[in-house]
Protein backbone atom coordinates (compact mmCIF):
# COMPACT_ATOMS: atom_id res chain seq x y z
CA UNK A 1 0.00 0.00 0.00
CA UNK A 2 1.25 3.24 -0.74
CA UNK A 3 2.16 5.47 2.32
CA UNK A 4 0.71 9.28 2.14
CA UNK A 5 3.25 11.48 2.50
CA UNK A 6 2.59 13.98 4.67
CA UNK A 7 3.46 17.90 3.41
CA UNK A 8 5.42 19.89 5.73
CA UNK A 9 4.12 21.61 8.77
CA UNK A 10 5.36 24.92 8.02
CA UNK A 11 3.33 24.57 4.87
CA UNK A 12 0.18 27.09 5.40
CA UNK A 13 -2.70 28.79 3.77
CA UNK A 14 -3.67 32.07 4.99
CA UNK A 15 -8.01 32.27 3.27
CA UNK A 16 -8.54 35.53 3.22
CA UNK A 17 -4.92 36.85 3.63
CA UNK A 18 -5.55 39.63 1.69
CA UNK A 19 -7.75 41.50 4.30
CA UNK A 20 -6.57 43.42 7.57
CA UNK A 21 -5.54 40.56 10.21
CA UNK A 22 -4.67 37.96 7.19
CA UNK A 23 -1.87 40.64 5.65
CA UNK A 24 -0.30 40.84 9.11
CA UNK A 25 -0.85 36.96 10.05
CA UNK A 26 1.00 36.66 6.61
CA UNK A 27 3.89 38.71 7.33
CA UNK A 28 4.86 36.63 11.06
CA UNK A 29 4.66 33.51 9.54
CA UNK A 30 6.97 34.79 6.77
CA UNK A 31 9.00 35.72 9.69
CA UNK A 32 8.80 32.44 11.39
CA UNK A 33 10.10 30.24 8.11
CA UNK A 34 6.40 29.15 6.89
CA UNK A 35 5.81 28.41 3.47
CA UNK A 36 3.12 30.70 3.07
CA UNK A 37 -0.29 30.37 0.59
CA UNK A 38 -2.83 33.37 0.52
CA UNK A 39 -6.65 32.30 -0.85
CA UNK A 40 -8.51 35.34 -1.22
CA UNK A 41 -11.23 37.01 -3.24
CA UNK A 42 -8.87 39.38 -4.39
CA UNK A 43 -5.35 40.38 -4.39
CA UNK A 44 -4.49 43.72 -2.35
CA UNK A 45 -0.69 43.15 -2.19
CA UNK A 46 2.64 41.50 -3.20
CA UNK A 47 5.60 39.83 -1.09
CA UNK A 48 8.48 37.78 -2.08
CA UNK A 49 7.77 34.09 -0.94
CA UNK A 50 3.96 34.07 -0.64
CA UNK A 51 1.63 32.31 -3.90
CA UNK A 52 -1.36 33.92 -4.40
CA UNK A 53 -4.50 32.20 -5.15
CA UNK A 54 -7.46 34.35 -6.47
CA UNK A 55 -10.86 32.90 -5.58
CA UNK A 56 -14.09 32.61 -3.89
CA UNK A 57 -13.88 30.21 -0.80
CA UNK A 58 -17.21 28.87 -1.70
CA UNK A 59 -15.25 27.33 -5.12
CA UNK A 60 -14.26 23.84 -4.00
CA UNK A 61 -12.36 23.26 -6.50
CA UNK A 62 -10.36 26.89 -6.76
CA UNK A 63 -9.45 25.81 -3.04
CA UNK A 64 -8.65 22.14 -3.93
CA UNK A 65 -5.77 23.75 -5.60
CA UNK A 66 -4.62 26.31 -3.51
CA UNK A 67 -4.51 23.83 -0.81
CA UNK A 68 -1.92 21.42 -2.33
CA UNK A 69 0.73 19.88 -0.15
CA UNK A 70 -0.73 22.26 2.61
CA UNK A 71 -0.89 20.47 6.39
CA UNK A 72 -1.97 24.05 8.01
CA UNK A 73 -5.31 26.36 6.95
CA UNK A 74 -5.63 29.67 8.21
CA UNK A 75 -9.60 30.78 7.92
CA UNK A 76 -9.89 34.66 8.26
CA UNK A 77 -12.10 35.39 5.57
CA UNK A 78 -15.78 37.21 5.71
CA UNK A 79 -17.81 39.64 4.21
CA UNK A 80 -17.23 42.69 6.22
CA UNK A 81 -19.46 43.78 9.05
CA UNK A 82 -20.48 46.20 7.86
CA UNK A 83 -22.12 44.91 4.27
CA UNK A 84 -25.19 43.54 6.67
CA UNK A 85 -26.20 41.70 3.30
CA UNK A 86 -27.80 38.35 5.32
CA UNK A 87 -27.40 36.14 2.28
CA UNK A 88 -23.87 36.86 1.61
CA UNK A 89 -22.77 35.97 5.37
CA UNK A 90 -24.82 33.08 5.03
CA UNK A 91 -23.02 31.95 2.01
CA UNK A 92 -19.57 32.78 2.67
CA UNK A 93 -19.29 32.64 6.56
CA UNK A 94 -21.57 29.02 6.64
CA UNK A 95 -21.79 27.20 3.13
CA UNK A 96 -18.41 28.72 2.54
CA UNK A 97 -17.07 27.34 5.55
CA UNK A 98 -18.31 24.01 5.31
CA UNK A 99 -16.61 24.13 1.56
CA UNK A 100 -13.07 24.83 3.63
CA UNK A 101 -13.48 22.00 5.93
CA UNK A 102 -14.38 19.46 3.05
CA UNK A 103 -11.49 20.98 1.10
CA UNK A 104 -9.19 20.48 4.22
CA UNK A 105 -10.03 16.66 4.37
CA UNK A 106 -10.04 16.12 0.94
CA UNK A 107 -6.64 17.59 0.73
CA UNK A 108 -5.49 15.50 4.07
CA UNK A 109 -4.65 19.24 5.52
CA UNK A 110 -3.97 18.33 9.23
CA UNK A 111 -4.91 21.49 11.17
CA UNK A 112 -7.59 24.06 11.02
CA UNK A 113 -7.48 27.48 13.14
CA UNK A 114 -10.49 29.55 12.26
CA UNK A 115 -11.00 33.45 13.07
CA UNK A 116 -13.95 33.23 15.05
CA UNK A 117 -15.16 36.47 16.84
CA UNK A 118 -15.71 36.83 20.65
CA UNK A 119 -19.32 38.50 19.24
CA UNK A 120 -20.73 34.87 19.22
CA UNK A 121 -21.61 35.18 22.91
CA UNK A 122 -22.68 38.86 22.80
CA UNK A 123 -26.22 39.84 23.03
CA UNK A 124 -26.29 43.94 23.67
CA UNK A 125 -26.15 43.50 26.94
CA UNK A 126 -22.97 44.10 29.97
CA UNK A 127 -20.05 41.24 29.58
CA UNK A 128 -17.48 40.99 31.84
CA UNK A 129 -14.33 38.98 31.96
CA UNK A 130 -16.67 36.79 29.79
CA UNK A 131 -15.27 33.32 29.51
CA UNK A 132 -15.26 30.59 26.91
CA UNK A 133 -17.90 28.83 28.44
CA UNK A 134 -20.37 31.20 28.22
CA UNK A 135 -23.16 30.31 25.84
CA UNK A 136 -23.83 31.23 22.23
CA UNK A 137 -26.11 34.52 22.09
CA UNK A 138 -29.66 33.04 21.71
CA UNK A 139 -30.20 36.50 19.83
CA UNK A 140 -27.43 37.62 18.20
CA UNK A 141 -26.83 41.32 17.43
CA UNK A 142 -26.56 41.43 13.50
CA UNK A 143 -26.75 38.50 10.50
CA UNK A 144 -22.98 38.91 10.41
CA UNK A 145 -22.97 37.79 14.19
CA UNK A 146 -25.49 34.96 13.69
CA UNK A 147 -23.13 33.56 10.58
CA UNK A 148 -20.21 33.84 12.67
CA UNK A 149 -21.81 31.44 15.22
CA UNK A 150 -22.69 28.84 13.04
CA UNK A 151 -19.15 29.25 11.73
CA UNK A 152 -17.83 28.61 14.47
CA UNK A 153 -19.59 25.38 15.48
CA UNK A 154 -18.78 24.01 11.79
CA UNK A 155 -15.54 24.16 12.60
CA UNK A 156 -15.08 22.80 15.78
CA UNK A 157 -16.96 20.27 15.72
CA UNK A 158 -15.16 19.09 12.44
CA UNK A 159 -12.75 18.21 14.64
CA UNK A 160 -11.64 14.79 14.83
CA UNK A 161 -8.38 13.04 15.88
CA UNK A 162 -8.94 9.47 14.93
CA UNK A 163 -9.09 10.98 11.21
CA UNK A 164 -6.16 13.51 11.87
CA UNK A 165 -7.78 16.52 11.13
CA UNK A 166 -7.27 19.00 14.50
CA UNK A 167 -9.48 22.46 14.71
CA UNK A 168 -9.20 25.69 17.24
CA UNK A 169 -11.05 28.30 17.31
CA UNK A 170 -9.86 31.99 18.23
CA UNK A 171 -12.11 34.35 19.35
CA UNK A 172 -10.48 38.09 18.90
CA UNK A 173 -12.43 41.08 19.84
CA UNK A 174 -11.89 44.98 18.73
CA UNK A 175 -9.01 44.47 16.11
CA UNK A 176 -6.70 47.66 15.41
CA UNK A 177 -3.70 48.17 14.56
CA UNK A 178 -1.64 49.99 11.12
CA UNK A 179 -3.66 49.59 8.08
CA UNK A 180 -7.62 48.56 9.69
CA UNK A 181 -9.86 49.70 6.71
CA UNK A 182 -12.62 49.77 9.81
CA UNK A 183 -12.07 51.55 13.01
CA UNK A 184 -9.75 54.47 12.53
CA UNK A 185 -11.14 55.52 9.20
CA UNK A 186 -14.80 54.89 10.70
CA UNK A 187 -13.74 57.05 13.95
CA UNK A 188 -12.37 59.42 12.02
CA UNK A 189 -15.13 60.23 8.80
CA UNK A 190 -17.75 60.47 12.07
CA UNK A 191 -15.72 62.97 13.87
CA UNK A 192 -14.90 65.34 10.36
CA UNK A 193 -19.01 64.79 10.23
CA UNK A 194 -19.13 66.62 13.34
CA UNK A 195 -20.57 63.45 15.04
CA UNK A 196 -18.15 62.50 17.88
CA UNK A 197 -19.36 64.92 20.28
CA UNK A 198 -21.26 62.43 22.25
CA UNK A 199 -20.27 59.81 24.63
CA UNK A 200 -23.37 57.47 24.83
CA UNK A 201 -24.11 56.79 28.64
CA UNK A 202 -21.56 57.56 31.50
CA UNK A 203 -18.56 56.79 29.67
CA UNK A 204 -17.60 54.09 32.35
CA UNK A 205 -18.02 50.67 30.21
CA UNK A 206 -15.05 48.77 29.79
CA UNK A 207 -14.08 46.91 26.12
CA UNK A 208 -11.61 44.76 24.81
CA UNK A 209 -9.66 46.26 22.24
CA UNK A 210 -6.75 44.02 20.73
CA UNK A 211 -3.48 45.05 18.89
CA UNK A 212 -3.50 43.42 15.24
CA UNK A 213 0.09 41.76 16.23
CA UNK A 214 -1.25 40.52 19.09
CA UNK A 215 -3.80 38.64 17.65
CA UNK A 216 -1.36 37.05 14.93
CA UNK A 217 0.12 35.64 18.24
CA UNK A 218 -2.40 34.11 19.26
CA UNK A 219 -3.36 31.91 16.15
CA UNK A 220 0.17 31.08 15.45
CA UNK A 221 0.24 29.91 18.84
CA UNK A 222 -2.77 28.19 18.69
CA UNK A 223 -1.36 26.26 15.15
CA UNK A 224 1.77 25.28 17.44
CA UNK A 225 -0.03 23.97 20.05
CA UNK A 226 -2.70 22.17 17.90
CA UNK A 227 -1.79 18.76 19.02
CA UNK A 228 -4.11 15.29 19.15
CA UNK A 229 -3.01 15.21 22.72
CA UNK A 230 -3.41 18.83 23.20
CA UNK A 231 -6.76 20.43 25.31
CA UNK A 232 -7.05 22.61 22.14
CA UNK A 233 -8.88 20.58 20.04
CA UNK A 234 -12.08 21.75 19.54
CA UNK A 235 -12.28 24.71 21.41
CA UNK A 236 -12.46 28.14 21.41
CA UNK A 237 -9.44 30.80 22.73
CA UNK A 238 -10.42 34.40 23.60
CA UNK A 239 -7.58 36.30 22.50
CA UNK A 240 -7.10 39.79 23.79
CA UNK A 241 -4.75 42.51 24.91
CA UNK A 242 -5.61 41.53 28.32
CA UNK A 243 -6.46 45.28 29.42
CA UNK A 244 -9.86 46.09 28.79
CA UNK A 245 -10.34 49.94 28.65
CA UNK A 246 -13.50 52.33 28.78
CA UNK A 247 -14.55 52.35 24.96
CA UNK A 248 -14.87 55.84 25.52
CA UNK A 249 -11.06 56.48 26.68
CA UNK A 250 -9.65 54.19 23.95
CA UNK A 251 -11.85 56.43 20.69
CA UNK A 252 -10.19 59.38 23.02
CA UNK A 253 -6.80 58.51 23.02
CA UNK A 254 -7.29 57.81 19.15
CA UNK A 255 -8.73 60.77 17.82
CA UNK A 256 -7.23 63.31 20.17
CA UNK A 257 -3.64 61.82 18.60
CA UNK A 258 -4.98 61.79 15.25
CA UNK A 259 -5.64 66.08 16.26
CA UNK A 260 -9.44 65.90 16.55
CA UNK A 261 -11.34 66.86 20.05
CA UNK A 262 -12.68 64.34 22.14
CA UNK A 263 -16.24 63.63 22.61
CA UNK A 264 -17.26 65.79 25.88
CA UNK A 265 -21.56 65.91 25.89
CA UNK A 266 -23.68 62.46 27.67
CA UNK A 267 -26.06 61.43 25.78
CA UNK A 268 -28.54 58.44 27.67
CA UNK A 269 -28.01 54.84 26.70
CA UNK A 270 -31.38 54.19 26.26
CA UNK A 271 -32.48 57.33 24.27
CA UNK A 272 -29.66 56.57 21.45
CA UNK A 273 -30.56 52.79 21.15
CA UNK A 274 -34.17 53.87 20.88
CA UNK A 275 -33.22 56.24 17.85
CA UNK A 276 -30.53 53.75 16.30
CA UNK A 277 -33.49 51.07 16.58
CA UNK A 278 -35.64 53.22 14.88
CA UNK A 279 -33.62 54.34 12.13
CA UNK A 280 -32.47 51.13 11.55
CA UNK A 281 -36.42 49.86 10.98
CA UNK A 282 -36.66 53.03 8.36
CA UNK A 283 -33.74 52.21 6.81
CA UNK A 284 -34.95 48.95 6.23
CA UNK A 285 -38.67 49.67 5.44
CA UNK A 286 -37.30 52.14 2.94
CA UNK A 287 -34.34 49.56 1.07
CA UNK A 288 -36.76 48.36 -2.03
CA UNK A 289 -36.67 52.31 -2.71
CA UNK A 290 -32.88 53.32 -1.06
CA UNK A 291 -29.88 51.95 0.93
CA UNK A 292 -29.58 54.12 3.48
CA UNK A 293 -26.28 53.12 6.32
CA UNK A 294 -26.79 55.48 9.79
CA UNK A 295 -23.69 55.93 11.24
CA UNK A 296 -25.54 54.87 14.71
CA UNK A 297 -26.71 51.11 14.36
CA UNK A 298 -28.75 49.78 17.37
CA UNK A 299 -25.44 47.24 16.82
CA UNK A 300 -22.57 50.29 17.15
CA UNK A 301 -24.58 51.75 19.82
CA UNK A 302 -24.95 48.27 22.05
CA UNK A 303 -20.56 48.09 21.45
CA UNK A 304 -20.71 51.93 22.67
CA UNK A 305 -22.54 51.70 25.47
CA UNK A 306 -22.08 48.95 27.06
CA UNK A 307 -19.11 46.60 28.99
CA UNK A 308 -17.97 43.94 26.86
CA UNK A 309 -14.87 42.59 27.65
CA UNK A 310 -13.36 38.80 28.19
CA UNK A 311 -10.41 36.26 29.98
CA UNK A 312 -8.06 35.10 28.01
CA UNK A 313 -7.55 32.75 30.46
CA UNK A 314 -8.08 29.80 28.67
CA UNK A 315 -5.24 30.90 26.15
CA UNK A 316 -2.87 31.86 28.98
CA UNK A 317 -3.10 28.44 30.76
CA UNK A 318 -3.22 26.23 27.51
CA UNK A 319 -1.00 27.64 25.44
CA UNK A 320 1.12 30.40 26.99
CA UNK A 321 -0.88 33.53 25.14
CA UNK A 322 0.99 36.70 26.72
CA UNK A 323 -0.24 40.21 24.84
CA UNK A 324 3.64 41.02 23.35
CA UNK A 325 2.43 44.72 22.70
CA UNK A 326 0.75 46.85 25.16
CA UNK A 327 -2.48 48.84 24.35
CA UNK A 328 -0.32 52.06 24.61
CA UNK A 329 2.29 50.72 22.62
CA UNK A 330 -0.18 49.83 20.15
CA UNK A 331 -2.20 53.08 20.17
CA UNK A 332 0.76 54.82 19.48
CA UNK A 333 2.07 52.47 16.50
CA UNK A 334 -1.58 52.49 15.04
CA UNK A 335 -1.99 56.52 15.04
CA UNK A 336 1.38 56.87 13.56
CA UNK A 337 0.23 55.02 10.75
CA UNK A 338 -2.64 57.20 9.60
CA UNK A 339 -1.06 60.30 8.79
CA UNK A 340 -3.07 61.30 6.02
CA UNK A 341 -6.43 60.88 8.69
CA UNK A 342 -4.69 63.82 10.59
CA UNK A 343 -7.05 67.09 10.96
CA UNK A 344 -6.38 69.32 8.45
CA UNK A 345 -4.39 66.81 6.29
N1 LIG B 1 -11.75 43.30 12.65
C1 LIG B 1 -12.21 42.94 13.86
O1 LIG B 1 -12.29 43.74 14.79
C2 LIG B 1 -12.61 41.52 14.09
C3 LIG B 1 -12.56 40.57 13.09
N2 LIG B 1 -12.90 39.27 13.34
C4 LIG B 1 -12.79 38.26 12.30
O2 LIG B 1 -11.47 38.27 11.81
C5 LIG B 1 -11.45 37.88 10.44
C6 LIG B 1 -10.64 38.88 9.65
O3 LIG B 1 -11.23 40.17 9.78
P1 LIG B 1 -10.61 41.43 9.08
O4 LIG B 1 -9.20 41.19 8.74
O5 LIG B 1 -10.99 42.59 9.92
O6 LIG B 1 -11.50 41.48 7.76
P2 LIG B 1 -11.11 41.91 6.27
O7 LIG B 1 -12.39 42.25 5.59
O8 LIG B 1 -10.04 42.94 6.28
O9 LIG B 1 -10.51 40.56 5.66
C7 LIG B 1 -11.27 39.49 5.18
C8 LIG B 1 -10.77 39.08 3.82
O10 LIG B 1 -11.56 37.98 3.35
C9 LIG B 1 -11.93 38.25 2.01
N3 LIG B 1 -13.12 37.52 1.60
C10 LIG B 1 -14.41 37.87 1.81
N4 LIG B 1 -15.23 36.99 1.24
C11 LIG B 1 -14.46 36.05 0.65
C12 LIG B 1 -14.72 34.90 -0.10
N5 LIG B 1 -15.97 34.52 -0.40
N6 LIG B 1 -13.70 34.15 -0.55
C13 LIG B 1 -12.43 34.52 -0.29
N7 LIG B 1 -12.11 35.62 0.41
C14 LIG B 1 -13.09 36.39 0.89
C15 LIG B 1 -12.12 39.75 2.01
O11 LIG B 1 -12.22 40.29 0.70
P3 LIG B 1 -13.13 41.62 0.50
O12 LIG B 1 -12.50 42.69 1.33
O13 LIG B 1 -13.07 41.86 -0.96
O14 LIG B 1 -14.50 41.25 1.01
C16 LIG B 1 -10.90 40.19 2.78
O15 LIG B 1 -9.77 40.26 1.96
C17 LIG B 1 -12.91 37.75 10.01
O16 LIG B 1 -13.28 36.40 10.05
C18 LIG B 1 -13.67 38.52 11.08
O17 LIG B 1 -14.95 37.96 11.26
C19 LIG B 1 -13.29 38.88 14.59
C20 LIG B 1 -13.36 39.78 15.62
C21 LIG B 1 -13.05 41.17 15.45
C1 LIG C 1 -16.00 45.26 19.07
C2 LIG C 1 -15.47 46.61 19.46
C3 LIG C 1 -14.55 46.52 20.61
C4 LIG C 1 -14.81 47.22 18.28
C5 LIG C 1 -15.77 48.08 17.59
C6 LIG C 1 -15.35 48.43 16.21
C7 LIG C 1 -16.39 49.27 15.53
C8 LIG C 1 -17.70 48.58 15.63
C9 LIG C 1 -16.32 50.68 16.13
C10 LIG C 1 -15.24 51.44 15.37
C11 LIG C 1 -15.64 52.88 15.37
C12 LIG C 1 -16.81 52.90 16.32
C13 LIG C 1 -17.73 54.04 16.32
C14 LIG C 1 -18.98 53.90 16.84
C15 LIG C 1 -19.50 52.58 17.24
C16 LIG C 1 -18.52 51.43 17.18
C17 LIG C 1 -17.51 51.60 16.08
C18 LIG C 1 -18.18 51.55 14.72
C19 LIG C 1 -19.90 55.05 16.93
C20 LIG C 1 -20.89 54.96 15.78
C21 LIG C 1 -20.63 55.04 18.27
C22 LIG C 1 -21.54 56.23 18.42
C23 LIG C 1 -20.85 57.52 18.14
O1 LIG C 1 -20.95 58.46 18.85
C24 LIG C 1 -20.04 57.54 16.92
C25 LIG C 1 -19.10 56.37 16.89
C26 LIG C 1 -18.19 56.36 15.70
C27 LIG C 1 -17.17 55.32 15.85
Amino acid sequence: MATRIRPSSKRCAVIGGSGFLGRHLVEKLLEKGYTVTVFDIRQSYELPGVAFHVGDLCDKQALLTALQDVSLVFHCASPAPASDDRALFQKVNVDGTRIVIQACQERGVQKLVLTSSASVVFEGTDIKDGKEELPYAKKPIDYYTETKIQQEKLVLEACDKDKGFLTVAIRPHGIFGPQDPQLVPILVDTARRGKMKFIIGDGSNLVDFTFVENVVHGHILAAEHLKPDSPLCGKAYHITNDEPVRFWDFMSQVLVGLGYDAPRYHLPYQLVYGIALLLWLVALLLRPLVRIKPTFTPMRVALAGTHHYYSCARAKEDMGYRPPVSLKEGITRTVESYPHLRKGV
